[in-house]
């Protein structure tokens, strides 16, 4: 894969965590009918890492994505992300840094269909606020990156499973978010796919320096990830570092 050094972020002086999650519980419901998913996370994740978050289905993987990427507000604990307690912020402000430093990859790409992979990447930094003079060499960028910029002007139905994953993370990525948030990227392409899909996003952590952080049932990613978290019972019961 042909990296793009234009895509590295800035590298930042510092040890502290890129992402801080401390005693973060989540109940869905009131009364008798409540049920806490999350009963107290804490995590610590520096900059720079590849990190698979795995666990039973319904053990609260989703649930965790969603706070971590600010989509969702926790019950209780809080989550810091580059510096700043997310559960402080407005929610107008919660979504700007959603939209300007991070990137979200779902397992169902969800690309817009009328658009090409271009197209849909040049839409998402306009909602990111990338300014219109720097969006077409970033798209180009972020496409070339996952090795899509001679396909760049195709729409979805006329690519692969593993095209349409490609133009979701070129999506995620052109804006240079620091971190990037994936929900089972592989889980609806077959293995050799998902394989292509796992060396594109250890790129981005080798050669652009973002975090990745992605939920997984995928006995392959673990293998290729530095850090793998379980949750059980709602809470972080294994955490390996390979
Ligand atoms: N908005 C919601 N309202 C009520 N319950 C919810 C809500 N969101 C999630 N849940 C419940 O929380 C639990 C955890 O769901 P979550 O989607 O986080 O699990 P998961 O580990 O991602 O599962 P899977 O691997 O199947 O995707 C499930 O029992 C689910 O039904």
């Amino acid at each position: 894969m042909a990296g793009t050094p234009q895509l590295k972020l800035p590298q930042e002086e510092g040890t502290d965590a890129l992402l801080r999650v401390s005693g973060l519980k989540r109940t869905f419901g009131r009364g008798a009918a409540a049920t806490t998913v999350l009963q107290g996370v804490d995590l610590s994740i520096k900059a720079g890492k590849l990190i698979a978050l795995k666990g039973r289905s319904g053990s609260g993987k989703t649930t965790l994505l969603n706070l971590l990427a600010a989509l969702d507000l926790p019950t209780e604990g809080s989550v810091r992300f580059d510096g700043q307690a997310l559960n402080e912020l407005s929610d107008k402000a919660r979504g700007e840094v959603r939209r300007r430093r991070m990137g979200l990859i779902f397992q169902s790409f969800a690309l817009f269909p009328l658009m090409s992979a271009y197209e849909n990447v040049e839409f998402a930094m306009r909602i990111a606020g990338v300014p219109a003079s720097g969006r077409k060499d970033a798209a180009e960028q972020a496409l070339d990156f996952v090795g899509l910029k001679p396909r760049m002007h195709h729409r979805p139905f006329e690519m692969s499973g593993g095209e349409q994953q490609r133009t979701a993370i070129a999506r995620a990525i052109a804006h240079k978010p620091k971190l990037l948030l994936a929900d089972e990227p592989t889980a609806e392409l077959d293995s050799r796919t998902g394989l292509h899909i796992l060396s594109v996003l250890r790129g981005l952590v080798k050669e652009a320096g973002m975090t990745v952080i992605m939920t997984t049932h995928d006995p392959a990613i673990m293998e290729v990830v530095d850090e793998v978290y379980e949750l059980e019972d709602g809470i972080i019961v294994q955490a390996a570092k390979l």
